[in-house]
């Protein structure tokens, strides 16, 4: 049946390949993989992970091409994440009294998940060691990476870290490592995932890459608990990690906007052409609730994260900006893409029937977001004649110029 993949000697993929996620905390994907490791030593044979709810048997299949699931000695619970710990109950079902090594925040949080009286939960903390005979697993706690209670685990042996979310991407594939799917995919997929789960956490995974290099310890391999694993491009992924959480990116505008009667969409076809013009990349998505390819708010974020300015554009409607504007702006608040080391620019934009104010909400959305925004922005009544079709293109132009003297 299924086999498992192996990374090492004695080191085995186990997880499960979920093909047909799309949507997975209203993040859009093309599926994903459950991460689940088995590492074999010679006194003990460990579980690092497990799978999300109704994944079990592919695990269980997978370690089973390998050892008979009843040996597993003990199990590593990096982090309490239901696509992570799904399959606790039925391995402490399979397995009574197994230690499941997590963290002090994870005894917590796995109780309120699941019924863990009858669990054999071990609590571990930074440098903490299991020895497995000939292997030994080390863990390094990462709290807020992505949840309080997550943390890394290290088999020094082979120099594979699993850092469970961290480096991780979405993406259901046959391949399993990142130079069977391709290097610049791999890190497109990761992309997308730091940009959406990780923005808000930059400062930290700084301090953890420090805090890691500074460990001295050599990593050949990071093997993530989604996506592909990183053997040939592990230090492509830590550099842009690195990059991603100083908020390094290209000369590049996104211009993100809705509109009812098409007036906000000249301001932005306009607005696009002079960026265009003045030598920027341009990335222009219409929300629509993300009905259009590429405009989903988890991509458009995705292209923000390389962007070195944002354009956000609405109509007013009943004193407010459009809906599917305003859903953009909460997930933007949320993201603070102001805790990147290096600011975006932001300008805002929009056409109304006579008293407006979507444009100053968004302005104000943005500078909560942490973004510098430029002016007051531009606002227009009705359709744009061709003068503010003209200060739109004009607006653009002297966005590129800023954002190429930057
Ligand atoms: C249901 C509805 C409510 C509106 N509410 C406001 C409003 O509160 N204030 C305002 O200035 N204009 C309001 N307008 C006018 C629009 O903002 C105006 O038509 C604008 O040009 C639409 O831009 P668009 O073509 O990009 O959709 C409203 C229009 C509609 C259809």
């Amino acid at each position: 049946m299924m086999k498992a993949t192996q990374l090492a000697e004695g080191v085995w993929w186990v997880g499960a390949i979920d093909w047909n996620l799309r949507d997975y905390h209203g993040y859009t994907l093309p599926g994903t993989t459950y991460n689940a490791y088995l590492v074999v030593g010679t006194e003990k044979t460990v579980l690092i992970d497990t799978c999300y709810p109704g994944f079990e048997e592919q695990v269980l299949c997978r370690v089973a091409s390998v050892v008979d699931p009843k040996t597993i000695d003990a199990i590593v619970a990096n982090h309490i994440e239901v696509d992570h710990s799904g399959g606790l109950p039925k391995m402490a079902r399979m397995l009574p009294g197994v230690p499941i090594y997590c963290t002090e925040i994870a005894v917590k949080g796995l109780g309120r998940h699941y019924d863990t009286q009858d669990w054999n939960l071990q609590v571990v903390k930074t440098g903490d060691t299991l020895a497995l005979g000939n292997k030994t697993l080390t863990f390094l706690e990462a709290p807020m990476l992505h949840w309080p209670d997550s943390m890394f685990t290290y088999l020094a042996e082979d120099e594979i870290l699993f850092p469970n979310d961290a480096f991780g991407q979405h993406i259901a594939s046959s391949e399993r490592f990142d130079d069977e799917l391709g290097k610049d995919a791999s890190l497109s997929h990761a992309q997308k995932f730091f940009a959406n789960l990780i923005i808000p956490l930059a400062p930290k995974v700084l301090k953890k890459l420090d805090q890691v290099g500074g460990l001295g310890i050599g990593i050949s391999m990071i093997a993530p608990s989604h996506g592909v694993i990183w053997r040939s491009h592990a230090g492509d992924i830590l550099q842009a990690y690195t990059d991603w959480s100083k908020g390094v990116s290209k000369e590049k505008v996104t211009i993100v906007y809705d509109t009812m009667h098409g007036s906000t969409d000249r301001m932005a076809q306009a607005l696009a052409d002079g960026a265009m013009d003045g030598g920027l990349e341009v990335k222009v998505c219409l929300l629509r609730d993300g009905r259009y390819e590429g405009c989903h708010r988890s991509d458009i974020v995705t292209e923000m994260l390389d962007s070195k300015a944002i354009l956000i554009g609405s109509p007013t409607l009943e004193d407010e900006v459009l809906p599917t504007v305003a859903g953009f702006l909460s997930y933007l608040r949320g993201l603070s893409p102001g805790l990147l080391a290096q600011k975006k620019i932001g300008f805002a934009f929009g056409s109304h029937g006579g008293h407006g104010g979507a444009v100053k909400q968004i302005g104000e959305s943005m500078q909560k977001a942490g973004i510098e925004v430029l002016g007051d922005g531009y606002e227009v009544t009705f359709r744009p004649d061709a003068d503010e079709r003209e200060a739109c293109y004009r607006a653009g132009l002297a966005l590129a110029e800023r954002v190429r003297s930057l």
